[in-house]
């Protein structure tokens, strides 16, 4: 496939970067008037128009590019690298958003029976296969929508045989689908209600049972725990963090959502992939990031659907460090898969420049799922995972006009989707 007069090829970064800190942030390299060939499901090539003469270009036609697509007044970019979702659940919890609406906080609508459990008492009761439908619908969904790599989380099972059940179903996906998908264990997500007296004997199950049966069968990628204040505390969350790397998973966990209590420094130390929500820090939490190799993963959809504070993004990126965005699409604080969302909200809320943010749903999401040698970026030889747009006046638009689909095709491995 060659695409041909690209209003602007956007997200064009050096094979040997891998993610992007501070100020770098701001420069989205791209190409104007551009071409780009696709081979094998991979860039092969791309340029400017300017530098090809119609000799060239016929030769390259003629070559073997079986389709040749016009892209005028249109952008190519790479696709978005959702890091953070919990994308298998059993039902949706449209009784806590009125409750929400009515006024309860989160934590009191975990009190009146909502919550994690909620979805875990709903998805113990639903096969394997309902749950794959549901799933795979959603996935398809956020694939039109631009997402062209994604990571999702068990952590609604919370028992041996539901976390398995879980975490089979996103096995299923990452066969099914042309996308990469990262599978990652969240049985550490909450105490189900049989073990509240009994943390001990949770983890244990955790680390003792669960773990070496993930591994032995290759069912995750990597580990996360809910590091906060009633769900797991900083020793536990260690304690899994240990255990997943004695079995090759790396770190990515959900630290100061609520509270600012030493999670993230904890994790940094420990040596996380990622740390992600981050709404409530501080001077010491984003000093304790920098020159680590964990990326800072932010989710302004979930601010936004439960009304807590927006990430500062800001502080962050002025302090020198990569910022991620990804989506948290789960039933309970973020009903969202929508990546263009995650940008605009990203910029609107936590003042980020569309590049910034671009740049952060892209090319560090992918660093943020160990996936930023192959994806992210518009590179010779990674994987042709594309979103092409509608006709749109600059980059600036896409999170600008934020009610509108701008999309118009998503290319997986080359192909449309
Ligand atoms: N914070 C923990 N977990 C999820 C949501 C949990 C739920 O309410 O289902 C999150 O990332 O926001
Ligand atoms: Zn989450």
């Amino acid at each position: 496939m060659l695409l041909i007069n690209i209003k602007q090829l956007l997200g064009v970064h050096a094979e040997e970067k891998l993610r992007l800190e501070g100020a770098e942030m701001s420069a989205l390299p791209s190409i104007e008037n551009a071409w780009l060939k696709i081979e094998h499901g991979k860039i092969a090539d791309f340029g400017s128009m300017n530098e090809l003469d119609n000799h060239q270009l016929s030769s390259m036609v003629s070559g073997g590019a079986s389709e040749v697509i016009d892209l005028k007044d249109k952008l190519v970019l790479p696709a978005w690298n959702d890091s953070h979702t919990h994308l298998v659940f059993a039902a949706s919890r449209e009784e806590e958003f009125l409750m929400k609406i009515q006024g309860k906080t989160y934590e009191e609508i975990t009190a009146a029976g909502g919550g994690i459990l909620n979805s875990a008492r709903k998805l113990a009761n639903a096969s394997e296969n309902e749950l794959y439908d549901s799933a795979a619908e959603r996935l398809q969904e956020v694939m039109q929508l631009g997402t062209g790599a994604i990571e999702i989380k068990s952590g609604y099972g919370l028992s041996y045989e539901a976390e398995l059940k879980m975490l089979k179903v996103i096995r299923r996906l990452k066969e099914t689908f042309p996308l990469p998908v990262k599978a990652t264990f969240l049985g550490a997500h909450a105490f189900p209600q049989e073990f509240k007296q009994n943390q001990e004997g949770y983890i244990d199950l955790l680390i003792n049972r669960l773990l070496p049966t993930i591994a032995d069968e290759g069912l995750a990628d990597f580990i996360d725990a809910f590091c906060e204040q009633n769900y797991f505390s900083i020793a536990q969350t260690e304690r899994i963090i240990d255990a997943g790397a004695r079995y090759g998973l790396k770190a990515k966990i959900h630290v100061n959502q609520f509270t600012n209590a030493g999670a993230t420094q904890a994790c940094v130390k420990k040596g996380a992939l990622s740390v992600d929500h981050l709404e409530v820090t501080d001077d010491e939490v984003i000093a304790s990031l920098k020159g680590s190799a964990t990326m800072a993963t932010l989710l302004p959809s979930c601010s936004l659907f439960i009304n807590i504070p927006f990430a500062n993004a800001r502080g962050m990126i002025a302090a020198g460090l990569g910022v991620a965005l990804a989506s948290d699409f789960n039933p309970g604080t973020t009903p969202s898969g929508n990546m263009n969302l995650v940008v605009a909200l990203a910029c609107m809320k936590m003042k980020m420049l569309p590049n910034e943010a671009i740049n952060a749903a892209t090319l560090n999401g992918a660093y943020a799922m160990d996936l930023s040698a192959t994806h992210g970026s518009i590179t010779k030889s990674k994987q042709a995972n594309l979103i092409i747009t509608k006709a749109v006046p600059s980059v600036n638009y896409l999170p600008y006009a934020f009610g509108s689909n701008l999309i118009e095709k998503v290319l997986i491995n080359g192909k449309v989707v």
